[in-house]
């Protein structure tokens, strides 16, 4: 647009050039926005003064110059509600590098965790202080002292914003007694006996522990500018729903949907395959509680049928996993488990052997196994192998219609359907994914989704047909997170409606989903046939070829991303630390940061997973050791961040400038720059009366 010409050319100003400035402003501006005049008068509702545009032009100017955000990345959380809140508490070591920057002189090594882990658990740390204290005295200067401190460490991590960023982030709480102390300089003239009256004041009316405890949650509220989920919030461990809810109390956050979250998103809109999946992974794991006290669903309709129809059958393939030693379950809790899961699994095969068959194009018929049963042998062939079978007693499979629900059977999943759907709270978590998500984001220039770019074997991207059209790349993400929000939003009973919540399945654990990236999903197999061979899932091509730079370099391209500063980060492929792997591949192009938070899985990779933290200085990853529960790591000051590593070092600070956000800043200054002549042209006029 020609803003630079007319900027310089107006300084100089003149009834002749006025004319030439109102035509280039009327070609070049209602030209390039048509109705840019309209959109100019409701811009003028927010700005409706010379004076009130040209000061917010002055304050996004400052804003550009101050440094970038910090960005904090986590992954694959799996349920792992108390090592989630824990790394946010903790910002992946951040906070702890705040404490250490300024106290490393004055305190002990050991004081300093204490200080770090107050922060992180204000309520816990405030008891345990106050059951120390020998007398209201020694009480008392302890609170002194930590409220000098936790000022400093507030004014520090909010220096980078502007101070009305920061009023708006202050608690409603205490808010306005935080902000005088954070702009109160005691160094300042008159100022250090008002500051250390605001703190012996709040002392004196007992009140130290609330503004503690305020002082904490900004100091983390401010710590990270934006959080990133790169997916796999569900499944194996125990809490979703809590992550949930903190998530949805988080002030800034993207979330790139995993398989596994698709799946619940599917289940919450009613797919009954996506809801018999879910079940059967909760029950895997012998974890009800996300689905009863989290979501409030009622599994007794499922242990009603279980216990009727699985009462003398052999249930010994569907023990369930315990992952949690510290849970104790009676013998009739785990065979009462066993039978729910033998249930829900054969209807899962079912309703799975429906949708392939309803949906030719998913190209996933050599998941139908359940008809490839040779009952006399206890055999199933796949994909023309035969192999023995663990089991073959499977009361409600009819032989000749094997993926035919029983009238006892639809009517379970009627009843389960209901529960998911008329779950308010699931229904709300849902929202959320949909509202903060997608399958992923160009961020501040790099990539992040959770699963793959699916690609052929010679490293081109792979084609799927969907829908008659052919798509891959970019154009298949778009598409494919189209066809997943119509799985919700469509209309009830609308064969869009049935395809979408299908695709959502297929997203799920269909051949070479972006989210799955495996040529199949080995449920069954890994259930029902002891030979482990037929357990394997073959990897999408993607995940060899993306170890090399120019094939990173490629996608990111497609992405329309470029520049030294450009990396992937990817989730869904737990990094197998203890043989060696680093998560750091393609010549630091791709970063592979599963959080490792799931148990289950941790004695493979060696260490609890990593997590990422993009500052103005540059990338930093952390690795964490296993998470041994809150109470551990109050008692030890447990950070679990273990090891810190710079990844990648900025050349010079990174400003907002360089970012999205500043991208984005500068498009609204140059709006207003031309609401500003809009004012001065008389077309828009001023109103002083708001
Ligand atoms: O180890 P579990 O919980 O039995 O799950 C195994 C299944 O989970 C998957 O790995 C998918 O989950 P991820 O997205 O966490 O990898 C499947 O490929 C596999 O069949
Ligand atoms: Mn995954």
């Amino acid at each position: 647009m020609g803003e630079k010409v007319l900027w310089e050319h107006g300084k100089s100003g003149g009834s002749k050039f006025i004319s030439r400035r109102r035509i280039v402003y009327l070609e070049t501006y209602a030209n390039e926005k048509g109705n840019g005049l309209r959109y100019l008068q409701m811009l003028a509702k927010q700005y409706p003064t010379v004076q009130s545009a040209s000061s917010e032009i002055i304050n996004l100017q400052a804003i550009l110059n101050l440094p970038k955000g910090t960005e904090h990345f986590m992954s694959d959380i799996h349920g792992e509600h108390e090592a989630f809140l824990h790394i946010l508490n903790n910002a992946s070591g951040a906070i702890k590098e705040k404490v250490d920057l300024l106290y490393s002189d004055s305190m002990t090594k050991g004081e300093r965790a204490d200080l770090a882990t107050l922060i992180y658990y204000p309520h816990e740390k405030l008891e345990e202080a106050e059951e120390a204290a020998v007398s209201a005295e020694e009480l008392g200067n302890w609170y002194k002292v930590t409220l000098n401190r936790l000022v400093d460490i507030c004014r520090l991590v909010a220096s980078k914003y502007t101070r009305s960023k920061v009023r708006k982030a202050l608690p409603q709480n205490y808010g306005y007694i935080i902000d005088e102390l954070l702009n109160t300089n005691i160094g300042m003239f008159n100022k250090k006996e008002y500051y250390t009256n605001i703190i012996s004041t709040i002392i004196h009316i007992e009140c130290a522990k609330d503004v503690i405890i305020a002082l904490c949650d900004t100091i983390k509220r401010l710590i990270v500018d934006h959080l990133h989920i790169v997916g796999d919030i569900f499944d194996r461990g125990p809490r979703a729903d809590i992550i949930m809810d903190c998530l949805m109390g988080h002030h800034s956050v993207d979330i790139q949907w995993g398989n596994h979250d698709v799946l619940w998103m599917g289940a919450a809109t009613g797919s009954r395959t996506c809801i018999a999946t879910v079940l059967n992974n909760s029950i895997t794991y012998n974890n009800l509680e996300v689905i009863e006290t989290g979501y409030g669903i009622s599994l007794r309709p499922l242990a009603l049928f279980a216990n009727e129809v699985y009462q003398n059958v052999d249930t010994s393939c569907f023990a369930t996993k315990i992952v949690n030693n510290n849970v104790t379950y009676s013998p009739k809790d785990l065979e009462l488990a066993a039978k729910m899961h033998k249930a829900i699994a054969i209807i899962q095969f079912k309703l799975e052997g429906q949708l392939i068959l309803r949906n030719p194009q998913f190209h996933m018929q050599d998941r139908l196994l359940l008809d490839k049963i040779d009952y006399k042998k206890g055999t199933v062939k796949i994909d023309g192998k035969e192999y023995p079978l663990s089991d073959t007693d499977f009361p409600t499979v009819d032989q000749n219609a094997p993926y035919l629900l029983r009238e006892d059977e639809v009517r379970l999943m009627e009843q389960l359907k209901a529960g998911f759907q008329r779950s308010e709270k699931l229904q709300k978590h849902i929202k959320f994914l949909y509202s903060k998500g997608g399958l992923y984001k160009c961020f501040n220039g790099n990539l992040l989704y959770h699963g793959c770019i699916p690609m052929e074997e010679d490293g081109s991207f792979a084609e799927f047909e969907l829908q008659g059209e052919k798509l891959s790349g970019k154009a298949l993400m778009d598409h494919a997170e189209a066809v997943a929000r119509q799985g919700y939003y469509a209309k009830g009973g609308t064969p869009e409606k049935q395809f979408g919540k299908d695709f959502l399945w297929f997203l799920w654990c269909g051949k070479n989903s972006p989210l799955f990236g495996r040529d199949k999903i080995a449920t069954f197999e890994r259930m029902l046939v002891p030979e482990e061979s037929a357990w394997t899932e073959t990897k999408n091509p993607y995940y060899r070829h993306a170890m090399k730079k120019e094939v990173c370099l490629r996608i990111l391209k497609e992405f329309g991303l470029e520049g030294q500063y450009s990396h992937i980060i990817n989730g869904h492929v737990p990094v197998k630390t203890k043989q060696g792997e680093n998560p750091v591949k393609a010549q630091g192009k791709l970063i592979v940061i599963d959080g490792g938070f799931c148990r289950a899985y941790q004695p493979t990779t060696g260490i609890a997973g990593y997590t990422l933290i993009y500052n103005s200085y540059g990338i930093r990853l952390s690795s964490h050791e296993p998470f041994d529960g809150v109470k551990d790591a109050i008692e030890h000051n447990k950070d679990i961040v273990s090891t810190s590593v710079v990844f990648e070092r900025a050349d010079t600070r990174i400003k907002v400038a360089e970012t999205d956000t500043g991208e984005l800043l500068r498009a609204n200054i140059e709006d207003l720059k031309w609401l500003l002549l809009a004012y001065k042209m008389g077309d828009i006029k001023e109103n002083h009366n708001v």
